[in-house]
């Protein structure tokens, strides 16, 4: 009878399948109250009727033909398979477990999935009542399940008769909470998949929810169905059928079928192959897949018209950039380093600097040249000199004692001009007072500091009788208030143009800034009052030799026309020492030249 029962339900499956779900729903019902032994038999007699021995025993044996890619006897298991699973079951020390919980027998069913010893193997009296177990277990679990979904038990079964289900994990899944049991689903799944047989104990503690289960369900039929035959079109044809009204009729089943696949991926190779088959026999599954595709349709016209789009944008954007922006600043920065570099000094310049070791140079280089670097400013020393040549060059004039002997900030507090005055002008910080200490040796008479704007007034020293040396504020940039450094300005404009006595001034241009804008102005004022000016390069131990050379260079190209400028340009170092001696003979020449 269940077999007729089945095949029929089978045949009229698409056609019937509310009547199906209601055999169902009423075997779930005769099932779940038949926790006792009878109770249970009179359910699974119930179900077995109903669903055509679908949920029974039949459907434990049609698993394991299905798991070995059964043949045409798997429609007899599922018949046969109910009346006597529930026997050995209700015999078996599983039934108070499943009394103890609600959803036990249900459960049970869930759990078979989880095996995939194949059913010939069980032909021993326990693996007997396991395979009952496990499809009675279904039909038990149905009547319960009857309130979500009626025909949810089949599928159950039939995952069952995949043949991964074993009696024994059907015995512990009453018991197991829902959560919990959707994890011992996901173990007897893949002890399933992955051939092993799988701890009872694990993949029986914790099994309750029901919808996880169903979703488990689900994916197991489809195993079922890719693993079958052609002889089991008419069992797929009820799954379709069974699965198509479930999936009508719960919209909560084809979330969670997603799950399943989740908790399949962890597992072998074919878990793998059946999410394909699965994608491609679901047609819910693959709808999310085009929608991506659509996104990436060649044919889409927005696709094209972006593609078409942005390399027009990309050549109008490189056909803009260079022509406009990018050349300028480039031309610019490029131009200011070429043109100092494109310098080519003389040989005389070349030949000053490399003899008076201006430039960088390594104290290596400096010691070899026979001077002592342990002392300050020492190419000022001239260790191989006879003393008689430098006394005559320092008694002149800057061996003698350097006095300070009056300050000015405006031009009436000027001392009266007694002596040639030379004068020490350039912008501040770059070695006015210092260069004052090295021209003398006499290092703290006049003070100095790295931060620009010490000297704020003109200074006056007398060197003995024969010579005065002016230390000027300088001009530009200095910590100082804006209207004094206006005042320092003015007043240097006064001192350099109208100073009587004044015999030179000594322009001093630091030699890695070069000239400066106030700089050509205070020439342009020299030159108006005919005031004579020297250029001094100071700290030339800064830069390379060769760029000492091309800056004295340049500066005296650029002053080529001015008529009060006193060539050469020198260039000194009040660090190193270089060049102090040239300047100072210069310098003396003056002070000789007013003697007379
Ligand atoms: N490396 C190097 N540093 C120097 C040289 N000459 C002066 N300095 C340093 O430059 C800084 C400024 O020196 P000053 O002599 O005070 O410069 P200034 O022109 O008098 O500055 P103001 O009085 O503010 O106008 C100090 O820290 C000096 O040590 C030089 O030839 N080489
Ligand atoms: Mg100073």
């Amino acid at each position: 009878m269940p077999l007729g029962v089945r095949l029929k339900w089978r045949e009229t499956s698409t056609a019937s399948q509310l009547s199906a779900k209601r055999d169902m729903s009423g075997g779930g019902t005769g099932m779940a109250g038949g926790k006792t032994g009878n109770r249970r038999e009179d359910a699974r007699g119930k179900g077995g009727a109903r669903f055509g021995g679908r949920g029974n025993g039949e459907e434990r044996e049609e698993r394991g033909g299905r798991g070995r890619g059964g043949g045409t006897e798997q429609k007899r298991w599922r018949s046969d398979a109910g009346s006597q699973g529930d026997a050995r079951r209700g015999s078996s020390g599983f039934d108070s477990r499943k009394r103890k919980g609600d959803h036990g027998s249900g459960y049970g069913d869930y759990n078979d999935t989880s095996f995939s010893k194949p059913r010939m193997d069980r032909k021993n009296p326990s693996d007997g009542t396991r395979g009952k177990f496990s499809s009675r277990g279904g039909d038990g679990f149905k009547p319960r399940r009857s309130e979500e979904g009626e025909f949810r038990p089949m599928r159950r079964s039939s995952s069952n008769g995949s043949g991964m289900g074993r009696g024994e994990g059907e015995r512990f899944k009453p018991r197991c909470s829902e959560d919990d049991g959707f994890r011992s689903m996901r173990r007897d799944s893949s002890k399933v998949y992955g051939g092993s047989k799988g701890d009872k104990g694990r993949s029986m503690v914790c099994m309750n929810s029901q919808a996880s289960k169903w979703k488990k369900f689900d994916k197991d039929i489809r195993v079922d169905r890719r693993n079958g035959d052609t002889t089991n079109a008419d069992l797929d044809e009820h799954d379709a059928g069974s699965r198509k009204s479930d999936d009508s009729q719960q919209n909560a089943e084809d979330k969670p079928r997603a799950r399943p696949t989740r908790v399949l991926d962890k597992t072998g190779k074919k878990l793998r192959v059946y999410r394909k088959d699965s994608v491609s026999d679901s047609e819910e599954i693959a709808p999310p897949k085009k929608r991506k595709r659509m996104k990436l349709d060649p044919y889409d016209t927005s696709n094209k018209r972006i593609e078409d789009a942005t390399p027009k944008q990309d050549v109008c954007i490189t056909e803009k950039i260079p022509e406009k922006s990018t050349p300028e600043p480039d031309e610019t920065e490029m131009s200011i380093n070429a043109k100092f570099r494109d310098i080519q000094p003389s040989s005389s310049i070349l030949s000053y600097v490399e003899d008076n070791l201006l430039g960088r140079r390594r104290l290596i280089d400096i010691k070899n040249a026979g001077y002592n670097t342990k002392l300050s400013a020492p190419l000022d020393n001239v260790p191989f000199s006879t003393r008689i040549e430098r006394d005559r060059i320092e008694d002149t004039v800057f061996r003698n004692k350097l006095d300070f002997f009056a300050a000015a900030k405006i031009p009436s507090s000027f001392p009266p001009p007694t002596i040639p005055e030379i004068a020490f002008a350039g912008v501040s910080n770059v070695g006015k007072s210092s260069l004052l200490n090295a021209l003398t040796r006499q290092w703290g008479i006049v003070r100095t500091s790295d931060k620009p704007g010490l000297t704020q007034s003109i200074n006056f020293f007398k060197l003995a009788s024969k010579l005065c040396l002016v230390d000027l504020p300088g001009y530009g940039f200095a910590y100082a208030k804006d209207e004094v450094k206006e005042s320092w300005q003015e007043l240097v404009k006064e001192y350099v143009s109208n100073r009587v006595g004044l015999d030179r001034v000594c322009l001093l241009v630091h030699t890695k800034r070069g000239m400066k804008p106030l700089d050509y102005e205070l020439i342009d004022l020299m030159e108006r009052y005919k005031t004579p000016y020297q250029i001094v390069l100071t700290k030339t131990d800064l830069v390379f030799p060769i760029d000492v050379a091309r800056r004295a260079m340049e500066i005296q190209e650029s002053l080529k026309k001015n008529k009060s400028v006193v060539k050469p340009v020198m260039m000194v170092s009040s660090k190193t020492g270089a060049g102090i001696r040239n300047l100072r003979g210069v310098l003396g020449k003056l002070a000789r030249f007013i003697k007379p």
